[in-house]
């Protein structure tokens, strides 16, 4: 029979513990929805108790969400030992669940509380009738649990007799400090189950030696039911588990089931990113920028042979698709994948020439993408570059202080001139202001979405180095890149934009889409 593991979601409360990262309560609401509704996992943690005010608002927010939804016991908080004043916090947002913090190892009981486990044990047992009382269930985490284990188990076992009778509906061991190994994750987590079959348990990891994912593996392959993750691994310190591969892990090496839809993950981690400001890595699995981009041309020319360099992580599981890199690497199998997408057809020799120039340019150290590959072909083959469909006539920018910049910008688009002024918060802001009215006022026409803008100039700090302008546009679901390089930061962006004009044009508009 396959098992089923309990996803609890805590980038509202641990993911909001990441250095820098604080969720308004319009944030939190987003979060929480795509979570519950979108990712539909088991379970999420959205703030501790007693924060601030603007918290408890959040904490309102969320909760009076779920309760008209019917999801008013899968919202969870964080609240303390602390003789009811974070039940009271907590029950005046409208929490129905509290993860009351008790301490899983002798030293914070006695370092940080200064209370003997007996005592202890006695207000945390106060804490959870008071806590049934104002008619909210109950789940006890026993913080530090993986030094308990290590260094005092016989305090953990004393708190666990102690509480095994008491309404609690799940105890929640976290490897506080990031210290285990999947090894003593199993084994301690194999002796909770045996001890107490009658209990639920969850494993809340840290990821401080990078192991977080594993151990969640190890705790669920020990018995435990539930894990706790973040949307792209925020969390305390080094972060928790990651929301992305802990499923994948599940699903793929236990062959558990979750409930997650797997193909949300990457809108919600991007979702998550954006109100954060902290970027994924481009290697993270399953949700960084280059984890489903083939650079070799080894594996490139193993995918056209019965997809040998396949493995089950497919791109499209998680709302992806698969690419092919262009670079010192690449062979004419990178190339050739590539020229499909575009559906540029070549014959052999030509082939040869490109392979060759694209190996060339990276050699130097160009970024070479996807959209760059049209005009190499050009380029190689010289093709007269001027049958780009759009080309810019003439265009002036002025900058003054205490003015708004104003773009006036006239181009061609199949011979025929169109001119628009605007004015920005910034020369390139009115040049893209400019150039959006021309589409969508003079013609009618859909205008891509700007994903993304990365500046970058060769180490050195010098001022008139040739600055490379990365922009990422979206246009009907498809995210594709143009580099433009220049002296100067504004001219290099309004390169890329051309280059991105002319990929509209010839792949949408001259294919009748
Ligand atoms: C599992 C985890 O990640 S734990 C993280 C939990 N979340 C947070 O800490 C964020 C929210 N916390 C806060 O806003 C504040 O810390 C508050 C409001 C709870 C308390 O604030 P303050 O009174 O200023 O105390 P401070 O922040 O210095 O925390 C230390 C106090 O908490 C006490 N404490 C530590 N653990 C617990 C616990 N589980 N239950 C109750 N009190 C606790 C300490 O003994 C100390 O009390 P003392 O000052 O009487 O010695």
């Amino acid at each position: 029979m396959v098992r089923s593991v309990e996803i609890m979601d805590t980038t509202l409360r641990d993911g909001e513990q990441t250095s820098g990262v604080s969720f308004n309560a319009r944030e939190k609401l987003t979060i929480a929805r795509l979570l519950l509704e979108e990712l539909r996992v088991s379970r999420i943690e959205i703030a501790s108790a007693r924060v601030s005010q603007g918290e408890q608002q959040a904490v309102r927010a969320v909760a009076e969400w779920a309760a008209a939804k019917g999801y008013a016991d899968r919202v969870e908080a964080l609240g303390f030992i602390d003789g009811g004043l974070s039940l009271d916090w907590l029950g005046a947002a409208g929490c129905r669940v509290v993860n009351l913090l008790a301490k899983g190892s002798r030293r914070h009981c006695e370092g940080q509380l200064r209370r003997t486990p007996e005592q202890h044990l006695a207000d945390v047992r106060a804490e959870i009738l008071a806590a049934v009382d104002r008619d909210m269930r109950v789940n006890l985490y026993l913080e530090d649990w993986s030094n308990g284990m290590r260094h005092s188990p016989d305090y953990v076992y004393a708190m666990l007799d102690g509480l095994a009778d008491a309404p609690v509906q799940r105890f929640l061991c976290p490897d506080t400090l990031g210290v285990l190994d999947p090894y003593d994750t199993e084994r301690f987590c194999r002796d909770l189950v045996a001890r107490y079959p009658h209990l639920r348990f969850d494993f809340h990891a840290h990821n401080d030696y990078d192991l977080a994912v594993a151990n969640t593996a190890a705790a669920v392959r020990a018995g435990f039911h539930g894990v706790h993750v973040t949307v792209n691994g925020l969390g305390e310190r080094a972060g928790n588990a990651p929301l992305s591969s802990t499923v994948a892990v599940l699903h793929d090496r236990l062959g558990c089931k979750t409930g997650i839809d797997e193909t949300k993950i990457n809108r919600v981690s991007r979702t998550v990113e954006s109100h954060t400001g902290i970027r994924i890595p481009a290697n993270r699995p399953i949700v960084g920028e280059s984890v489903f981009t083939q650079c070799a041309g080894i594996h490139a020319d193993g995918d056209n042979k019965n997809n040998l360099y396949f493995n089950e992580l497919l791109p499209e599981r998680f709302g992806r698709v698969r690419e092919y890199a262009l670079g010192k690497t690449s062979g004419k199998a990178n190339i050739l994948k590539n020229l499909e997408v575009l559906g540029i057809d070549l014959d052999e020799a030509a082939m040869r020439k490109v392979t060759e120039r694209v190996v060339e340019l990276s050699d130097k150290k160009e970024l070479v993408t996807v959209e760059d590959l049209p005009y190499i072909v050009a380029d190689v083959l010289r093709y007269d570059l001027a049958d780009n469909p759009v080309r810019i006539l003439n265009y002036s920018l002025s900058l003054a202080q205490g003015l708004r910049p104003v773009a006036t910008l006239k181009i061609e688009i199949h011979d025929r001139p169109y001119e628009q002024t605007s004015a920005g918060d910034g020369q390139y802001d009115a040049f893209m202001r400019a150039l959006r009215q021309i589409y969508r006022e003079q013609l009618g026409r859909e205008f891509p979405m700007l994903r993304d803008y990365a500046v970058s100039i060769p180490p050195g700090g010098r001022t008139d180095a040739f600055v490379q302008t990365i922009i990422t546009w979206e246009m009907d679901g498809r995210v594709f890149k143009t580099r433009g390089l220049d002296a100067d930061q504004t001219e290099a962006a309004i390169k890329a934009t051309i280059k991105m004009l002319n990929i509209i044009e010839i792949n949408y508009n001259d294919n009748g889409c």
